[in-house]
């Protein structure tokens, strides 16, 4: 399956490495020039192209649209002249199918919102499909999107929450992580092996959590013992909010004021 990604940026870049990976797809990518994207096109080997016009002769089975958010109803617009066969998937977070779709007539468009662990396949994506799609097309966007990591369907509606817990979320655990490493170096770790011990952590601890689906309530309780010191440190987490913390970020990358 021919696959091209628009916009290789953070996300972009992602989706091309975790593609790579799978070496089920031939890939290509259109950017305006930009050496760190040349650089990047030569090192995986895919197809790059810096203008909309070059897209028509790359003849994509999937488009993949990884641009800017305010930008992007704009570019699709140019890859309308697309064979009506094309199917797009946009990643653009906030821009609804129904922009999209005034964009591209007559195309079949799949909203998603992954996040960057698709760059190691192992990817949470929010995947909204139009309830008409044919089966073939869902066929050829689930190909692509289940090699990325877990993809969750879910109505429209849904995509942007999913787009804060899911897609931001990895910047809030990034952060703990970075904390958590500054305590360990204070207390004597070096910094490779506490980020060694810290990144196995949050992989194990997803694992169990997505693996057992029990709540994380109860997980939390069976690492603290009676009278040990998980619930003293859960107890300082209390103490400075850590919880709203959380709540917070999520409200606050969510739109509220
Ligand atoms: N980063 C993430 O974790 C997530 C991002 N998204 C979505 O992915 C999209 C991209 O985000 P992100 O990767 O973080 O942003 P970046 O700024 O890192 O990447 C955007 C890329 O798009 C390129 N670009 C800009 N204008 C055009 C254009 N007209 N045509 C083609 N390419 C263009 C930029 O090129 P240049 O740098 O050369 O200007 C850049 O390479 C957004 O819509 C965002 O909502 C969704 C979920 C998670
Ligand atoms: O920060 C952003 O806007 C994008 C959307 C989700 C993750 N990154």
């Amino acid at each position: 399956m021919k696959v091209t990604i628009i916009g290789v940026g953070n996300m972009g870049s992602a989706i091309i490495k975790g593609l790579t990976h799978t070496q089920s797809f031939t890939l290509s990518a259109m950017n305006p020039v930009n050496p760190r994207v040349a650089k990047l096109a030569e090192k995986l080997d895919f197809k790059l192209v810096n203008t909309s016009s070059e897209v028509v002769n790359l003849s994509p089975d999937v488009v993949i649209l990884t641009t800017p958010a305010p930008v992007t109803a704009a570019v699709a617009k140019d890859l309308a002249v697309l064979n009506d066969d094309t199917i797009f998937i946009s990643a653009a977070a906030g821009i609804t199918h129904e922009t999209l779709a005034k964009a591209l007539p007559n195309k079949i468009i799949a909203n998603i919102i992954p996040n960057t662990p698709v760059e190691v396949n192992a990817g949470t994506i929010g995947l909204a499909l139009p309830a008409e799609i044919p089966a073939e097309a869902r066929l050829k966007v689930m190909t692509v999107l289940d090699s990325l990591g877990d993809v969750i369907e879910v109505p429209e509606r849904q995509l942007d929450i999913i787009g804060v817990v899911g897609g931001c979320g990895p910047a809030f655990v990034d952060v703990m992580m970075d904390a958590m490493s500054d305590a360990a170096v204070k207390h004597g770790l070096d910094r490779q092996t506490a980020y060694e011990v810290i990144a196995s952590m949050v992989k194990g601890t997803g694992t169990l959590a997505y693996d057992s689906k029990l709540a994380p309530s109860l997980l939390r309780d069976q690492v603290t013992s009676p009278a040990g010191t998980t619930i003293k440190g859960v107890e300082a987490l209390e103490k400075y909010g850590f919880r709203y913390a959380i709540m917070d970020a999520v409200n606050k990358a969510n739109g509220e004021k």
